[in-house]
C-alpha cells in the first residue's frame, strides 16, 4: 500500500445508501487540509494504528486540534483503532484513554477496533456509517 497523496474519493453502496468517502492523507504535509475537507460532512472518521504506541500522542494532538475548529462543531466522530491483528495492539479501553476520547464534548463519539487486513469489524463500521448518513432529500 502506498501512502495517500492528497486525498482519494470513493463511493460505497450499502443497500439503498451510497456513502461518499473522502480518504485524506495522514502525513504531516497533508494535515492542514483536513479541516477544509471535514466541513459539512456527516461524520468524521479518524483512523489510528492501535499497535503504534509511539505515534499515539501525536495522533491525539492532531485529533483534538482538528476538533477544536469551530467549523467542525457537533460533527459526529468515529475513531477506528486499526491493526488489531498485530500482537500487542491496544484494547478499546486503552485506545480511548490514550486518545483522550472521554474529554470530547458536544458531539457524538464512537470507537471501534478493527483490522482492515482481516476485515474484522468492517461491517460494523459500515452499518454505523449508514445509520449516520444524511438523506439528500
Ligand atoms: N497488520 C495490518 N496492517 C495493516 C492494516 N491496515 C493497513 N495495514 C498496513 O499499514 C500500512 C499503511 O497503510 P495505509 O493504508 O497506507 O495507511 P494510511 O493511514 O492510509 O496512511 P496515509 O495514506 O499516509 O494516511 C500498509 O502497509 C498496510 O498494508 C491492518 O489492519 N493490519
Ligand atoms: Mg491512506
Amino acid at each position: 500500500m502506498i501512502p495517500t497523496v492528497g486525498f482519494n474519493m470513493r463511493k460505497v453502496n450499502k443497500g439503498s445508501v451510497t456513502i461518499k468517502l473522502w480518504d485524506l492523507g495522514g502525513q504531516p504535509r497533508f494535515r492542514s487540509m483536513w479541516e477544509r475537507y471535514c466541513r459539512a460532512v456527516s461524520v468524521i472518521v479518524y483512523v489510528v494504528d492501535a499497535a503504534d504506541y509511539d505515534n499515539l500522542p501525536v495522533s491525539k494532538g492532531e485529533l483534538h486540534d482538528l476538533l477544536s475548529k469551530p467549523a467542525l462543531n457537533g460533527i459526529p466522530l468515529l475513531v477506528l483503532g486499526n491493526k488489531i491483528d498485530k500482537p500487542g495492539a491496544l484494547s478499546k479501553e486503552e485506545l480511548t484513554e490514550q486518545m483522550g476520547l472521554k474529554s470530547i464534548a458536544n458531539r457524538e463519539v464512537c470507537c471501534f477496533m478493527i483490522s482492515c487486513k482481516n476485515s474484522t469489524n468492517v461491517d460494523t463500521v459500515v452499518d454505523w456509517l449508514v445509520k449516520h448518513s444524511k438523506s439528500k432529500n
